[in-house]
């Protein structure tokens, strides 16, 4: 096994269910938690490191309350903060984790010097923004998961309405983590065919509203949080494709340097991970009508962000 140690800020349910995902994989032989919640967190520790123990794994598994315990970290997952109910945006969720998130950076930066940091808590892309301001990290170190989940739904929502045999779906979000996320419907490919030539417009419709609303659907059925299962999946695939040094893509929300004409400012777009995190930031073909999506999809983390500055002003989050 390798001698790596993750670590995962905020042990609620995407960050244990990670924790588990790590845990039972040997992927790597620490896993250190951290959350307010101590008695919680404590369990959190116990209940996972039996897990990994059931399948004779050795990944330790330990709740950090010190600074000096959480450290010399590969990986930090941040999922700290709190998640939308019912009736509630990603946007609501702003001002209080943004302090979250900010604080963070401060009790484990100095301690994780060569950290790579994958920021989950909402509103995703703003929440990147605001790490890599704090941290002032280059952005193949601080960067989001969502794009991997929202692709994930998206092939979820195409196979529901698939009715021919197949072996692979070639699919892409991108984007804002909002409802204005751009599933890219007309590069959608099942196996060697476009997904615009087997379904009819109402399917395709269907598709689009159900990913750009995956998020909210799920909420809305749970009442108490948000999505679990499959963000912590994603994350941890995130995790693997960096330790492994896979160079496989995923969808990263990433502060972009001039690619599709945006600067300084995070969006999700295909990336590929490997052992430095995000080594290369991969600039899509796309259609004007794409790209008048994308830029609207933007103008949500453009408002996030002015509101955030807005505040910052007069409060100093
Ligand atoms: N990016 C995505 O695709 C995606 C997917 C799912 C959830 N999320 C977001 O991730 C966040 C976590 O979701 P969840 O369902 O795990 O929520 P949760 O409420 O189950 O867990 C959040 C945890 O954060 C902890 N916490 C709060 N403040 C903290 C602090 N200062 N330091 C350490 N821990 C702290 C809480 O005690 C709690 O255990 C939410 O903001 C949610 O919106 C994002
Ligand atoms: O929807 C949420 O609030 C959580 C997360 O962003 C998701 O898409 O599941």
């Amino acid at each position: 096994m390798n001698d790596i140690t993750i670590g995962i800020i905020g042990v609620g349910n995407v960050g244990s269910t990670l924790a588990f995902n790590l845990a039972i994989s040997g992927l790597c032989n620490t896993i250190l938690l951290k959350d307010i919640r101590e008695d919680f967190t404590k369990a959190m520790a116990l209940d996972i490191s039996q897990a990994a123990k059931a399948s004779n794994n050795n990944t330790k598994v330990k709740a950090c309350f010190s600074k000096d315990e959480f450290k010399n970290c590969k990986i930090i997952i941040i999922t700290a903060g709190i998640a939308r109910k019912p009736n509630m945006s990603r946007e609501d969720l702003l001002l209080t984790n943004t302090k979250i998130v900010k604080n963070i950076f401060d009790e484990v930066q100095e301690q994780n010097k060569d950290a790579i940091f994958i920021i989950v808590s909402n509103p995703l892309d703003t929440m990147v923004y605001a790490a890599l301001e704090k941290s002032k990290l280059s952005r193949n170190r601080v960067f989001g998961m969502a794009g991997a989940l929202d692709t994930s739904r998206f092939k979820h929502y195409i196979e529901e309405k698939l009715t021919i045999n197949y072996k692979n779906i070639d699919a892409l979000v991108i984007g804002s983590h909002s409802n204005k996320m751009v599933p890219l419907i007309n590069h959608v490919k099942i196996d060697d065919k476009l997904l615009i030539d087997i379904l009819n417009k109402e399917d395709i419709n269907y598709i689009l509203e159900n990913t750009q609303n995956g998020g909210a659907k799920i909420v809305e059925l749970l009442k108490t949080g948000s999505a679990y299962f499959a963000p912590a999946h994603c994350c941890f695939l995130m995790c693997k494709a960096i330790i492994t040094d896979s160079k496989d893509v995923f969808s990263c929300s990433v502060k972009l340097l001039g690619e599709y004409n945006y600067n300084d400012l995070p969006l999700g777009v295909p990336c590929i991970l490997g052992k430095n995190g995000i080594e290369e930031v991969l600039e899509l073909e796309l259609s004007k009508e794409e790209l008048d999506e994308l830029k609207n999809s933007m103008s949500v983390i453009e408002n996030s962000i002015n509101l955030l500055k807005g505040v910052k002003n007069e409060t100093n989050i």
